[in-house]
């Protein structure tokens, strides 16, 4: 495959919430790039870098033993000013000014959004989905999840062991300040009693207490409850609930450890295989365009398209999850 005349320089930035195995596709689209003769560009902290041209060249070296590790090394950043006309008229000054073909923006659903406008304004975004929040609509997974949710997972483990111990109610406060599916998977996977989604959870507290009440008259002794972000208020939850229901009660945060530590063999493979494919996109003349997991197969979709496309919590898996756990016999 020869490389397409037209490109000659690849960008690539890390933008929003890091997730585990951005590393791993920075690291795919600086090799996939370098192996077709591009010369390659890293753009510091996101949108903000951009603005500010902090902008660097990339070799193969740079990305060396790199895979194994969380975080990025390109930074991240919000950037409240790209979300102006005018910052994004600027970012897309800055592209050219450093004749930046093609610009690989690894982020969630904002940043691709960020990468939408560029392409309006003529430059050649594509974007590849890294996010522990898996709530990007055109694809099935989101680079870091996986190590995210195994990371909560284990976490939640822990502390349902002290919980059971002391026969305590325990809230735990998952990462997810519009999406749920953290929680959710967090919800089957640790059994918890209650799941609370920003998607689903309809604030009837009095439902919760009354499941508090009566698993405890059936003879269960923990009772865990996965709360998202998005719900938050942990805390005063924790407090109203020992006063309604007599049963002491702990609220643990999580909070950004989620985001840490070294990426799972999942989320470095589909990052190296995302990674490498957006570049390959880029080749071949394809403008404007996203990256996703599809039906067992690596796709990519038109920008506008995929940014329209809607995602919400599968409700059967919701509703598994709650008739699983209120299921006690193998749980108490
Ligand atoms: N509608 C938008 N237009 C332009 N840029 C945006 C838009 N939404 C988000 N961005 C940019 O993308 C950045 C990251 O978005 P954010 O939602 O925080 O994280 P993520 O990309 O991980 O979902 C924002 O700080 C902003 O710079
Ligand atoms: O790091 P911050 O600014 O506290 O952001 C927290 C948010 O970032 C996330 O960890 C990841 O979200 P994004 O991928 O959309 O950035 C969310 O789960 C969480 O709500
Ligand atoms: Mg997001």
């Amino acid at each position: 495959m020869a490389a397409n005349k037209e490109i000659k320089t690849i960008g690539v930035l890390t933008s929003g919430g890091d997730a585990p195995g951005m590393n791993a596709a920075i690291r795919a689209v600086v090799r996939r790039g370098l192996s077709r003769g591009i010369n390659m560009k890293g753009v510091l902290k996101g949108y903000n870098g951009l603005l500010n041209e902090e902008i660097i060249d990339l070799t193969a070296v740079d990305v060396s033993d790199t895979i194994q590790r969380g975080g990025t090394i390109l930074y991240t950043a919000r950037c409240a000013e790209f979300r102006t006309e005018e910052g994004q008229r600027r970012g897309a000054e800055v592209c050219k000014k450093h004749g930046i073909d093609g610009l690989v923006v690894i982020g969630g659903d904002g940043s691709f959004a960020g990468a939408q406008k560029l392409a309006n304004l003529g430059i050649n975004a594509v974007g590849v989905p890294g996010t522990i929040d898996l709530d990007i609509a055109c694809t099935e997974y989101t680079i870091g999840f996986d190590t995210a949710v195994n990371t909560a997972m284990e976490a939640i483990d822990k502390v349902r062991d002290t919980s059971t111990s002391h026969e305590r109610v325990s809230i735990i406060e998952v990462m997810g300040r519009n999406a749920g599916y953290l929680a959710l998977w967090c919800g089957i996977a640790n059994g918890a009693e209650d799941v609370l989604l920003p998607e689903k959870y309809d604030y009837d507290e009095q439902q919760i207490i009354n499941n508090i009440i009566d698993n405890r008259k059936k003879g269960k002794k923990h009772h865990i409850i996965i709360n998202a972000e998005g719900i938050g208020h942990s805390e005063a939850m924790a407090k109203r609930i020992e006063a309604a229901t007599g049963i002491e009660t702990r609220a643990t945060i999580l909070g950004h450890m989620q985001r840490g530590g070294s990426p799972t063999c999942k989320d470095r493979v589909y990052a190296s295989i995302m990674g490498a494919k957006a570049v390959d996109v880029l080749l071949e003349g394809k403008t404007k365009r996203v990256i996703g997991y599809k039906n067992g197969e690596y796709v990519d979709f038109d920008i506008n398209e995929a940014l329209a496309m809607k995602k919400t919590i599968p409700d059967y898996q919701y509703e598994i999850s709650y008739s699983l756990s209120h299921n006690y016999s193998k749980n108490v």
